[in-house]
């Protein structure tokens, strides 16, 4: 499905943005009007996820995790920007495709146990259930089933409805259900929110399984920056942009023992924005204008004005606590 921006920069003879990723989110803005208020929950967010990743996004409450899900899914459509998964565009889906879309391109992990799993329905029919409206026969359902709940570890499950399975055996058959219909995508919303850290880290491993031995693609939303431990790549989301990017890397000692190196990157967008840490433009004063300077391998942003060294003390501390040593 090309679009018209995809046809335009093909024309300019640029390629186009994200051309041989899966997901991609050109530029996506979303308003909600509320009570006469606008609210921007995403303000420009671009990103781009290639086929067969494992990638978590994390955001701080009110970043716009929710809303780049609800887009994502099929359920919302932003006020503008570019968004495609695979050769969908979900800008320009009519309802049946969003129905289609939603039941053969993408699987869902909610959050809530019960927004994942029937509670009249044991393991396995919650897996077949996807199936049996994506019209497979009973044999088929059941072996897939079967299978799915045994890579999931989960086997013994089987018969058993959510009621009768602990927090992290319902969200490894929810990854089951979500996985039924073999899916391009797995989109997991908090999927560890109500579960302990042990638990959090049994069902955080088997999506990763799950990614390395199916090959699915998996995006885990989650306020929980815990979760880069578990994923090769962590989006951070700040006011409805990306912010920075955590890639792990795992490096071979000169002995041959592994260990893994998290750097952190800040994010260029496709205006060449940047956004600084807090951090930064607190300890140097940095607001309104800053000074760019080009070196030969980085670019350095300075102050506008050269800052004004603090006032040393001129006499000792009255309680005689002064040990000397740089002055702070
Ligand atoms: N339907 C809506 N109407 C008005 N404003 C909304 C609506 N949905 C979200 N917002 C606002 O958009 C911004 C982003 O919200 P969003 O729910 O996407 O954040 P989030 O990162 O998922 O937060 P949380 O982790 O708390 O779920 C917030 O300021 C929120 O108040």
């Amino acid at each position: 499905m090309t679009t018209t921006l995809d046809r335009l920069t093909q024309e300019a003879g640029a390629p186009a943005f994200g051309r041989d990723a899966l997901i991609v989110c050109d530029s996506l803005v979303r308003i909600y009007q509320s009570e006469g208020i606008e609210v921007q929950a995403l303000q420009g967010l671009d990103l781009l996820v290639e086929p067969g990743e494992l990638v978590a996004i994390v955001g701080a409450s009110g970043s716009g995790k929710s809303t780049l899900l609800a887009v994502l899914s099929g359920l919302d459509v932003p006020t503008a920007g570019r968004v495609r998964v695979g050769d969908w565009d979900l800008m320009a889906m009519t309802s049946a495709q969003r129905v289609a879309y939603r039941r053969q391109m993408v699987g869902f992990v909610w959050q809530q146990t019960a927004r994942n799993l029937v509670p009249y329905l044991s393991a396995t029919e919650n897996v077949t259930l996807p199936l049996a409206l994506a019209g497979s026969g009973r044999r088929e359902r059941e072996a897939r089933a079967a299978e799915l709940l045994e890579l999931l570890g989960v086997g013994y499950c089987a018969d058993r409805r959510p009621g009768q399975l602990s927090g992290g055996e319902q969200q490894r058959v929810a990854i089951g259900v979500a996985l039924a219909t073999s899916p391009q995508v797995v989109f997991a919303d908090e999927p560890t929110g109500e579960l302990d850290s042990a638990t959090s880290d049994l069902v955080l491993e088997s999506l990763r399984m799950v990614n390395r031995e199916l090959g699915t693609t998996v995006v885990v939303v989650t306020h929980d920056p815990g979760v880069s431990e578990h994923v090769q790549r962590t989006v951070a989301i700040r006011d409805g942009r990306t912010s920075s990017e955590t890639v792990r890397r795992t490096h071979l000692r000169d002995d041959g023992t592994e260990h893994v190196v998290a750097e952190e990157f800040a994010v260029l967008d496709r205006a060449g924005r940047v956004q600084l840490p807090a951090e930064y433009r607190e300890a140097l004063e940095l607001s309104g204008r800053v000074r760019l300077a080009l070196e030969a391998s980085h670019v350095s942003v300075w102050p506008d004005r050269p800052r004004v060294a603090p006032t040393q003390p001129t006499a000792a501390p009255q309680d005689g606590t002064h040990e000397g040593g740089p002055h702070r």
